[in-house]
């Protein structure tokens, strides 16, 4: 694909978000385009709405895996573009519209210039969450066609293109989703005595929740905890008898998480006396930290210099990505793509520059053809 085909694919795709394990047209689109190409060496297997796609190697000694993902998130896109989300209140704005763009064209390149070793290339739904890869890596499909080495990108708003970024060791952290629950006894505004107001419980609860990090955690350590969303009530002059808190705990080792996840659950407890009511948390879906092998880092970085990319140096971050599970059991990585935009991931106004996407494909070929397993 040339760099008008790259946009345009990028574009139908961006057109069509949708959150994760619902990505039925995206699955759609994505078989659509592989059925266009020559069958003789692709193996194609569809896994939920993800996709399975294996090109045979002329050789094929090993498999070299290479995951995108596919989902999009629920936010209401707030850019003027042209192909602005079909799906009001989904957007892409994570740039899996750009991983599976790189991800169809890397497909289009291998079976049309077989590479030495077997390619699996892993279309995964809900990395967003609940998370698709573990699942897709206990599969039968997975399992049939195993690789050796795997790795994968992601967008860096914040990198110019022309940028990939990286480094080894842990590049994202341990996340858990965390939802908690609130009920306690509605009635009249004006008789708070006569109720337990859970507006002022969450409320109470998102304030202390913050001391745990600034104040519990080691600072040579890191850790976030953030509410995204919180809901209660009905109208402005009822006290609400229920609410819910929806957010997300980020932490660099597995033992701060589960100190963490500790703290809230005493915190918890603390506010059900405080408040006389009940709070019941669910930690939602957890993802294993992003562990880059070293190794193949070292090639990595020596591919794009030789590719005439510029490689920086990542610092850890606090993004997760299930990802993880997938470099916990085979060895492998995660890169960085610059796209420049001014505004970020998960950003409703996020519109990274498509000039990017040869450059991924450029790096994403690079790798598959010259890594040494
Ligand atoms: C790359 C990226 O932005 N990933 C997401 C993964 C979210 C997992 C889960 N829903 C959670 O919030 O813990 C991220 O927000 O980092």
């Amino acid at each position: 694909m040339n760099i008008d085909e790259l946009k345009k694919v990028r574009r139908d795709l961006h057109r069509i978000p949708e959150i994760g394990f619902q990505e039925y047209k995206t699955q759609k689109y994505l078989l659509e385009f592989l059925s266009k190409l020559p069958q003789t060496h692709l193996q194609i297997e569809t896994w939920k709405t993800g996709i399975f796609v294996r090109v045979e190697g002329t050789k094929g000694e090993k498999t070299i895996g290479y995951r995108a993902d596919i989902d999009g998130l629920p936010i209401k896109e707030d850019t003027d573009l042209p192909f602005l989300s079909q799906h009001i209140g989904q957007m892409h704005a994570c740039g899996h519209d750009f991983h599976m763009t790189i991800a169809l064209a890397l497909v289009q390149k291998l079976v049309f210039d077989r590479p030495d070793n077997h390619v699996l290339i892993i279309f995964q739904p809900a990395e967003e969450g609940p998370g698709g890869a573990l699942p897709m890596l206990q599969s039968d499909t997975m399992k049939k066609w195993w690789p050796d080495v795997i790795f994968a990108m992601h967008i860096a708003p914040e990198l110019p293109v022309g940028t990939v970024s990286s480094k080894e060791g842990l590049l994202f952290a341990n996340t858990s989703e965390l939802f908690v629950d609130w009920k306690g006894k509605g009635g009249h505004a004006a008789y708070p005595h006569q109720t337990k107001d859970m507006i002022v419980a969450a409320s109470s609860f998102v304030v202390e929740l913050q001391q745990i990090v600034s104040r519990m955690i080691d600072p040579l350590d890191s850790a976030v905890i953030s509410i995204g969303k919180i809901t209660g009530g009905f109208v402005q002059n009822v006290i609400a008898e229920n609410a819910r808190l929806e957010g997300t705990i980020r932490t660099l080792s597995a033992d701060t998480m589960d100190s963490i996840k500790d703290k809230i659950e005493k915190l918890v407890q603390a506010m059900e006396i405080r408040f006389d009511c009940v709070g019941s948390i669910d930690y939602g879906s957890n993802y294993y930290q992003v562990w880059n092998n070293g190794e193949y880092i070292n090639q990595f970085e020596q591919q794009m210099n030789q590719a005439n990319i510029v490689y920086k140096q990542a610092d850890q971050a606090m993004t997760g990505e299930d990802f993880g599970y997938m470099v916990k059991e085979i060895p492998g990585f995660m890169f960085w793509l610059g796209v420049d935009s001014p505004y970020g991931l998960h950003h409703a106004k996020i519109n990274p520059n498509e000039d990017a996407l040869i450059v991924g494909l450029k790096a994403a070929e690079r790798m598959i053809r010259y890594i040494n397993v």
